[in-house]
């Protein structure tokens, strides 16, 4: 489903400030596979993301979406393939709008041959629906306005958005990190089912080791720019948070990070 191939990407390049992001990095991701990416401040997991996303253009290297490649393709047209939440949870909603108007603009991104945009009857009946499966009673306030939700309504709301129109990828960037914990294990549990549901290609990055061992069939570890350990099917269920420090500290000796670090 989705294909990295030798991604490299530097910043600065030349300069004092020279960071090399992504150092040959590949990945291969098949249709379902959910993978927590764990690693140090700067190991590069937003870059990959971004790359993915079409944000970051990498200066060598391929990224394939179902066998074709991405490079030549815009990030806006990109979101039609890939669902993203991030950190912030203003980040993925518009709050001038109502929820259905928020709704109706991620259907339109992916149904573009519509003849009727915005929100028709048949339609409504289908964001009820989809939000019902948060179990919050967003789909009692329709049009209510999003900058008026809380937090963790608000990532809800995001998760829903980028999931419901099925992508190829869903990319997870720290999207529980900002909230506190009861919200955050309610958006971690919202995952989980959204995921699972629609058998979504998931990479999702997370400083929170207990998730990166809870969720997921694989699980990679980035360091410098490159993946340094993975694990998936017996390997990845059989995980622990105190293996995977162990993995980390066989990294740690040629490297300056620290367990604090990784655990942010
Ligand atoms: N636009 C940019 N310009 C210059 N350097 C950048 C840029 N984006 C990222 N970097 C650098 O590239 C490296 C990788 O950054 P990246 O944000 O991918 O790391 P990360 O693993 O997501 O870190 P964190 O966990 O802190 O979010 C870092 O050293 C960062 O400072």
């Amino acid at each position: 489903m989705l294909q990295l191939k030798q991604i490299y990407k530097v910043f600065n390049e030349g300069s004092l400030d020279e960071k090399i992001a992504l150092n040959h990095l590949s990945l291969s991701l098949e249709e379902g596979d959910f993978v927590t990416v764990i690693g140090s401040n700067g190991a590069g997991k937003s870059t990959l993301l971004n790359v993915i996303a079409g944000r970051i253009t990498p200066d060598d290297g391929d990224v394939q979406i179902k066998d074709r490649s991405m490079l030549d393709v815009r990030e806006y047209k990109r979101s039609r393939y890939i669902g993203r939440v991030f950190q912030d949870p203003m980040a993925g909603t518009a709050p001038t709008l109502t929820i259905e108007e928020n709704l109706a603009i991620a259907y339109s991104r992916v149904h573009k041959r519509s003849l009727k945009p915005g929100v028709t009857a048949k339609r409504r009946v289908f964001f009820k629906e989809q939000l019902e499966m948060l179990g919050l009673g967003l789909e009692n306030r329709l049009s209510a306005k999003v900058g008026l939700l809380s937090g963790g309504e608000r990532q809800a709301l995001s998760l829903l958005m980028a999931t419901f129109t099925k992508p190829d990828i869903l990319l997870l960037d720290e999207h529980t990190a900002a909230l506190d914990p009861s919200r955050a294990e309610l958006i971690t549990n919202l995952t989980k089912k959204l995921v699972e549901k629609g058998n979504l290609t998931t990479l999702m990055i997370t400083h929170n080791m207990q998730q990166a061992v809870d969720l997921g069939n694989r699980l990679i570890m980035m360091d410098k720019g490159q993946i340094v350990f993975q694990a998936e099917g017996n390997q990845k269920q059989g995980l622990t948070v105190n293996s995977l420090l162990e993995e980390f500290s066989k990294i740690k000796s040629d490297s300056s990070l620290s367990d604090k670090a990784l655990l942010i």
